[in-house]
Protein backbone atom coordinates (compact mmCIF):
# COMPACT_ATOMS: atom_id res chain seq x y z
CA UNK A 1 0.00 0.00 0.00
CA UNK A 2 2.97 2.52 -0.11
CA UNK A 3 2.73 2.85 -3.69
CA UNK A 4 3.13 6.78 -4.65
CA UNK A 5 0.74 8.06 -7.12
CA UNK A 6 1.29 11.65 -8.73
CA UNK A 7 -1.82 13.74 -9.29
CA UNK A 8 -1.50 13.79 -12.93
CA UNK A 9 -2.20 9.76 -13.08
CA UNK A 10 -4.86 10.59 -10.63
CA UNK A 11 -6.21 13.02 -13.09
CA UNK A 12 -6.93 10.58 -15.28
CA UNK A 13 -8.95 8.80 -13.53
CA UNK A 14 -11.80 10.95 -13.58
CA UNK A 15 -14.88 9.07 -14.77
CA UNK A 16 -17.57 7.44 -13.27
CA UNK A 17 -16.30 4.15 -14.37
CA UNK A 18 -12.97 5.00 -13.23
CA UNK A 19 -13.09 6.75 -10.23
CA UNK A 20 -10.08 7.55 -8.04
CA UNK A 21 -10.15 10.36 -5.58
CA UNK A 22 -7.53 11.99 -3.11
CA UNK A 23 -8.32 12.34 0.59
CA UNK A 24 -6.26 13.94 2.92
CA UNK A 25 -2.98 12.85 1.00
CA UNK A 26 -4.34 9.13 0.11
CA UNK A 27 -5.68 7.81 -3.45
CA UNK A 28 -8.80 5.71 -3.22
CA UNK A 29 -10.24 3.70 -6.19
CA UNK A 30 -13.73 4.26 -5.32
CA UNK A 31 -15.11 3.01 -9.02
CA UNK A 32 -16.59 -0.06 -7.29
CA UNK A 33 -17.93 2.03 -4.15
CA UNK A 34 -19.40 4.66 -5.89
CA UNK A 35 -22.90 2.61 -5.82
CA UNK A 36 -22.60 1.80 -2.24
CA UNK A 37 -22.01 5.21 -1.15
CA UNK A 38 -24.84 6.41 1.31
CA UNK A 39 -24.00 10.21 0.09
CA UNK A 40 -24.78 8.91 -3.52
CA UNK A 41 -22.93 8.32 -6.61
CA UNK A 42 -22.99 11.88 -7.41
CA UNK A 43 -20.97 13.32 -4.86
CA UNK A 44 -18.09 11.05 -5.57
CA UNK A 45 -18.35 11.53 -9.20
CA UNK A 46 -18.19 15.29 -8.64
CA UNK A 47 -14.64 14.84 -7.10
CA UNK A 48 -13.49 12.18 -9.79
CA UNK A 49 -9.97 12.48 -10.81
CA UNK A 50 -8.93 15.41 -8.04
CA UNK A 51 -8.28 16.24 -4.17
CA UNK A 52 -11.82 15.77 -2.53
CA UNK A 53 -10.97 16.27 0.89
CA UNK A 54 -12.41 19.48 1.67
CA UNK A 55 -15.84 17.63 0.77
CA UNK A 56 -15.18 14.80 2.22
CA UNK A 57 -14.39 16.92 5.50
CA UNK A 58 -17.47 18.94 5.16
CA UNK A 59 -19.93 16.60 5.19
CA UNK A 60 -18.51 15.22 8.67
CA UNK A 61 -17.98 11.64 7.55
CA UNK A 62 -18.20 9.10 10.80
CA UNK A 63 -15.95 6.29 11.90
CA UNK A 64 -17.46 3.90 10.35
CA UNK A 65 -16.95 5.66 6.97
CA UNK A 66 -13.16 5.84 7.77
CA UNK A 67 -13.13 2.13 8.14
CA UNK A 68 -15.10 1.97 4.62
CA UNK A 69 -12.61 3.65 3.41
CA UNK A 70 -9.43 2.15 4.29
CA UNK A 71 -10.72 -0.79 1.77
CA UNK A 72 -10.28 1.47 -1.51
CA UNK A 73 -6.56 2.76 -0.40
CA UNK A 74 -4.87 2.16 -3.54
CA UNK A 75 -1.33 4.73 -2.83
CA UNK A 76 -0.06 7.86 -1.28
CA UNK A 77 0.15 10.61 -2.77
CA UNK A 78 3.30 11.80 -4.22
CA UNK A 79 5.78 13.80 -2.21
CA UNK A 80 6.30 16.20 -4.71
CA UNK A 81 2.16 17.16 -5.06
CA UNK A 82 1.65 17.18 -1.42
CA UNK A 83 5.01 19.56 -0.97
CA UNK A 84 3.45 21.95 -3.61
CA UNK A 85 0.07 22.15 -2.22
CA UNK A 86 2.20 23.28 1.46
CA UNK A 87 3.88 26.30 -0.29
CA UNK A 88 0.67 27.75 -1.71
CA UNK A 89 -0.69 27.37 1.88
CA UNK A 90 2.39 29.23 3.29
CA UNK A 91 2.22 31.94 1.07
CA UNK A 92 -1.42 32.29 2.52
CA UNK A 93 -0.88 32.75 5.58
CA UNK A 94 2.08 35.27 5.11
CA UNK A 95 -0.38 37.01 3.27
CA UNK A 96 -3.16 37.15 5.87
CA UNK A 97 -0.43 38.08 8.67
CA UNK A 98 0.74 41.03 6.46
CA UNK A 99 -2.45 42.15 5.67
CA UNK A 100 -3.71 41.85 9.74
CA UNK A 101 -0.29 44.12 10.45
CA UNK A 102 -0.95 46.49 7.38
CA UNK A 103 -4.49 46.85 9.31
CA UNK A 104 -3.39 47.70 12.09
CA UNK A 105 -0.85 49.97 11.27
CA UNK A 106 -3.26 52.08 9.36
CA UNK A 107 -6.08 51.97 12.21
CA UNK A 108 -2.67 53.18 14.75
CA UNK A 109 -2.28 55.73 12.07
CA UNK A 110 -5.36 56.59 12.00
CA UNK A 111 -6.50 57.43 15.39
CA UNK A 112 -3.24 59.44 15.67
CA UNK A 113 -4.24 61.42 13.41
CA UNK A 114 -7.57 62.15 14.94
CA UNK A 115 -5.56 62.57 18.45
CA UNK A 116 -3.88 65.77 16.65
CA UNK A 117 -7.02 67.55 15.81
C1 LIG B 1 -13.67 6.58 0.54
C2 LIG B 1 -14.39 7.67 0.63
C3 LIG B 1 -15.75 7.75 1.25
C4 LIG B 1 -16.41 6.86 2.07
C5 LIG B 1 -15.93 5.50 2.57
C6 LIG B 1 -17.70 7.46 2.39
C7 LIG B 1 -18.66 6.87 3.19
C8 LIG B 1 -19.83 7.46 3.59
C9 LIG B 1 -20.72 6.94 4.61
C10 LIG B 1 -20.53 5.63 5.37
C11 LIG B 1 -21.74 7.83 4.72
C12 LIG B 1 -22.93 7.74 5.71
C13 LIG B 1 -22.74 8.78 6.83
C14 LIG B 1 -21.47 8.51 7.64
O1 LIG B 1 -21.30 7.37 8.11
O2 LIG B 1 -20.65 9.44 7.79
C15 LIG B 1 -21.49 8.90 3.78
C16 LIG B 1 -22.32 10.00 3.58
C17 LIG B 1 -22.09 11.01 2.70
N1 LIG B 1 -20.95 11.21 1.97
FE1 LIG B 1 -19.40 9.92 1.84
N2 LIG B 1 -17.81 8.66 1.76
C18 LIG B 1 -16.64 8.89 1.06
C19 LIG B 1 -16.31 10.00 0.30
C20 LIG B 1 -17.13 11.07 0.10
C21 LIG B 1 -16.80 12.24 -0.69
C22 LIG B 1 -15.46 12.45 -1.40
C23 LIG B 1 -17.90 13.05 -0.66
C24 LIG B 1 -18.10 14.40 -1.31
C25 LIG B 1 -17.58 14.76 -2.45
C26 LIG B 1 -18.91 12.42 0.14
C27 LIG B 1 -20.15 12.92 0.39
C28 LIG B 1 -21.08 12.36 1.23
C29 LIG B 1 -22.40 12.94 1.48
C30 LIG B 1 -22.96 14.22 0.86
C31 LIG B 1 -23.01 12.09 2.40
C32 LIG B 1 -24.43 12.23 2.96
C33 LIG B 1 -24.40 12.95 4.27
C34 LIG B 1 -25.80 13.07 4.84
O3 LIG B 1 -26.71 12.41 4.36
O4 LIG B 1 -25.94 13.82 5.80
N3 LIG B 1 -18.41 11.22 0.60
N4 LIG B 1 -20.33 8.65 3.11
Amino acid sequence: MSREISLAEVKKHNKANDLWVVIEDKVYDLTKFKQEHPGGEDSLISVAGRNGTREFLDVGHSQEAREIMKKFLIGNLAAADIKKKGAVGCREIGLAVGAIILGMALVYAIKRGMAKN
